[in-house]
């Protein structure tokens, strides 16, 4: 019998009841999940504590959740990308790891092909069956490393798998058994968490995988896979859909250390970006990502949205390079074919465009004003102004000195001649009907045409 003489006795004799429940009914959380209703937030008004880890990270799942959305890539496309993602990342490794698939010999190549740049990081790991076949084909390759698949929630182990959960539970022990046998790291993905039992199935299964890397000596991570995007990060709200109680909950009650813990976000609910950074606030490490958050349906966690997460969480890019977040975007634009919506943030083409008259003014007198940061110097993108019907004197001053690259006295500004021939011409474009922006070509044409009539520049 425990006695709750104080407060740290209390939360024992609470943790001691983290039993599987197996229940004989699925738990489809029917008042949060109807269906023939939108989902539903609720609150029970529980609070736990920000609690952020010194090493915070990012890992990337673009050759694995990336591609199972679209084409595959070619081998030296993920040659490429995995460069990119290292240079990226930086010296202290902030793009940690990123996982291949090994299902065709076009797989395994790619991933030999990576190997052989032998970069530290991103550490290249892999994503399986989960069979003793395809254990050793990882260890035959020289990862250290595999997710394999553990789904939590009643939709996943009572309606596709068709099991109970203590099926379901010793079947998952049963497989990471076998990784630990060929001397594997397991990655244990709780796909579909948000609608998990989380008492009932997540912690108690969690806290097995502890007492197995507690017996084997071996950090088996854990990965919460928000498979729909329904997690949610407002303070008070409830299981299984409050992103921080699941990774307080991995952390504190399944005694998962931060390292070990990932959060894998989808962008269902435009989400994806603020739950990672509280999944970074509340205990996890980990940050489980894709360029230009390609994936599943509305996409994974974009990867370049984490790393100036990062950056303004911990106020420093640790050696971090966001210019190649440019060379990127393009090389997904130029060479993949994959077109990047124009307002995307940070590699959209006209993620730092204004076109609005009075705000080209107040860009022209201070770039500050109309710009997040410095986006010349952290992604290669000077701001540009995009020439319309309402961009006016100022907008079309701005627009010179951009696309001229005109610096300080060679500016002009709007009382120059040549930005007010621009301005007559621009506006007996949009009296004769036009619609639609001004390209940089047109423009640039007529200032020619001036040049070559004896104008101004
Ligand atoms: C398939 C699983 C692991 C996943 O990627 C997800 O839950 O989103």
């Amino acid at each position: 019998m425990i006695k709750f003489n104080n407060r740290t006795n209390l939360m024992e004799a609470i943790e001691f009841n983290y039993l599987l429940n197996d229940v004989k009914d699925p738990n489809l959380y029917r008042d949060v999940y109807p269906y023939d209703e939108i989902p539903k937030v609720t609150f029970n008004h529980t609070r736990v504590p920000i609690r952020m880890p010194d090493d915070i990270f990012i890992t990337d799942t673009s050759f694995r959740d990336g591609q199972q959305s679209r084409a595959p890539y070619t081998v030296d496309q993920m040659v490429t990308l995995y460069e990119m993602l290292h240079r990226l990342g930086g010296p202290q490794g902030k793009i940690r790891q990123s996982e291949f698939f090994l299902y065709s010999k076009k797989d395994r190549e790619a991933v030999y092909r990576c190997l052989e740049l032998d970069y530290e990081f991103p550490e290249i790991t892999a994503w399986i069956r989960a069979n003793k076949d395809d254990f050793q084909l990882v260890h035959e390759m020289g990862l250290k490393e595999t997710g394999i698949l553990v789904s939590c929630s009643d939709y996943h182990i009572f309606k596709k798998l068709k099991m109970t959960r203590k099926e379901a539970f010793d079947h998952y022990l049963g497989i990471v058994k076998q990784a630990l046998e060929v001397g594997i790291i397991p990655r244990c993905h709780l796909e579909d968490i948000t609608r998990a039992d989380f008492y009932g199935f997540v912690v108690p299964f969690a806290m097995a995988l502890k007492s197995l890397s507690n017996e084997s000596g071996v950090p088996i991570k854990v990965r919460a896979c928000d498979t729909m995007g329904y997690g949610v990060t407002y303070p008070g709200a409830a299981l299984p859909r409050s992103v921080q109680g699941i990774i307080f909950g991995l952390n504190h009650h399944a005694q998962i250390p931060s390292e070990q813990i990932e959060w894998h976000g989808h962008n269902d609910f435009y989400k994806a970006v603020n739950n990672s950074s509280n999944a970074w606030l509340y205990g996890a490490s980990g940050v489980n990502c894709t360029m230009l958050g390609i994936g599943e349906r509305t996409g994974n966690t974009p990867l370049e949205a984490m790393v100036f997460e990062y950056a303004q969480l911990k106020g420093t890019l640790d050696g971090m390079d966001p210019t190649v977040i440019t060379e990127i975007a393009s090389y997904y634009e130029h060479e993949i074919g994959y077109k990047v919506a124009s307002n995307t943030p940070f590699v959209g083409k006209n993620f730092n465009v204004t076109r609005a008259g009075i705000h080209a003014d107040g860009l022209l007198k201070n770039e500050e004003i109309y710009n997040i940061f410095d986006t010349d110097k952290f992604l290669n993108r000077p701001t540009l102004v995009s020439i319309s019907a309402h961009s006016g004197l100022a907008g079309i001053a701005h627009w010179v000195n951009s696309y001229y690259q005109l610096k300080e006295e060679e500016a002009v500004d709007k009382n120059s001649a040549l930005v007010c021939r621009l301005k007559r011409f621009v506006d007996q474009e949009f009296e004769q009907g036009r619609i639609g922006i001004m390209s940089d070509e047109e423009l640039a044409n007529y200032v020619e045409f001036l040049k070559s009539n004896g104008g101004v520049l």
